[in-house]
């Protein structure tokens, strides 16, 4: 079986975070692994608190995950401080951890700042470059490129320039505010739009973790980075589409719409 890790926080509620990526990559086929970088005290409405890893914790779990079960394929989400990214670009270089997606976590779908300001310049100089591919929603593409997108111009002009930056492929996702599901991925110099249909569901809490992590099971798996977006947007667009609604606020997503039997009581 194919192995994977996600190296991101935890989402009390089940459906973001280190949560959404384990289900996510169990969904998928691969066999899930977990360094926790922070516990977030969180629901569909909000990040009530967060409690950091230690930097020495965080290198343990890594040093345990990669001297015995190898993995195919690493996701990076929710790294809060300079003092973490520093330790995972440090340990990922170590052991030549291969086919790594980052997620720039930045802002929880409820709106609650998840990286400390001092992260950012951390998170561009020592992770991107190790990333096989980078994956912003708008606003994260506006903070890494220093531009202002407003249309499908503008998410193309901001992953070149990220993706030319640091060296990496960057898929843009339009999620948010333009272009609907549509999301562009850019890399070796060229861009090649994934058309997804937009689904009529407010309950997106743990798209982007979900998302990425659908990516790298692919990775893992051994499918190219075309056919893992691919793959991962018709994961996605099923695990919205079969309606889960828990929460007072923007629900999850059901993870396992394609087990039989699930949810359906
Ligand atoms: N309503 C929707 N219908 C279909 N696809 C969607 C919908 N909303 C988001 N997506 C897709 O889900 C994926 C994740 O995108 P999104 O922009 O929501 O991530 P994100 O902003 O990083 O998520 P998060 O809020 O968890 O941080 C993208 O492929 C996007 O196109
Ligand atoms: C722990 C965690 N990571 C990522 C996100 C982004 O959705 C979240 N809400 N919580």
């Amino acid at each position: 079986m194919k192995t994977a890790l996600t190296i991101a926080g935890s989402d009390s509620s089940g459906g973001a975070g280190i949560q959404a990526d384990m289900k996510t990559m169990t969904a998928n086929g691969v066999y899930a692994m977990s360094a926790v970088t922070a516990l977030t005290a969180q629901n569909t409405t909000g990040v009530t608190d967060i409690l950091e890893s230690t930097p020495h914790f965080l290198g343990e779990q890594l040093d345990a995950i990669f001297t015995d079960i190898f993995p195919d394929a690493v996701k990076i989400g929710m790294v809060s401080s300079a003092d973490l990214i520093v330790v995972i670009a440090e340990k990922l270089k170590q052991y030549k951890a291969k086919n790594i997606v980052v997620d720039p976590v930045m802002v929880a779908t409820s709106g609650a700042k998840l990286l400390r300001d001092d992260a950012v310049e951390a998170l561009c100089r020592e992770l991107l470059p190790l990333a096989a591919v980078l994956t912003p929603n708008i606003p994260e593409a506006e903070i890494l490129s220093g531009m202002t997108i407003t249309d499908a111009t503008g998410m193309e002009a901001a992953a070149k320039y990220i993706s030319e930056k640091y060296g990496c492929a960057v898929l843009c996702k339009g999620g948010h505010k333009v272009n609907d599901a549509d999301d562009l991925l850019w890399r070796n110099g060229f861009g090649k739009w994934f058309h997804g249909k937009r689904i009529d569901n407010p309950n997106t809490h743990g798209t982007g973790c979900t998302l990425s992590s659908a990516i790298a099971s692919n990775l893992a798996k051994g499918y190219d980075l075309d056919e893992s977006v691919e793959r991962a947007k018709e994961y996605i667009s099923g695990a919205l589409a079969a309606m889960l609604d828990l929460g007072h606020g923007s629900g999850p997503m059901n993870h396992m719409f394609a087990l039989k039997g699930a949810f359906t009581e």
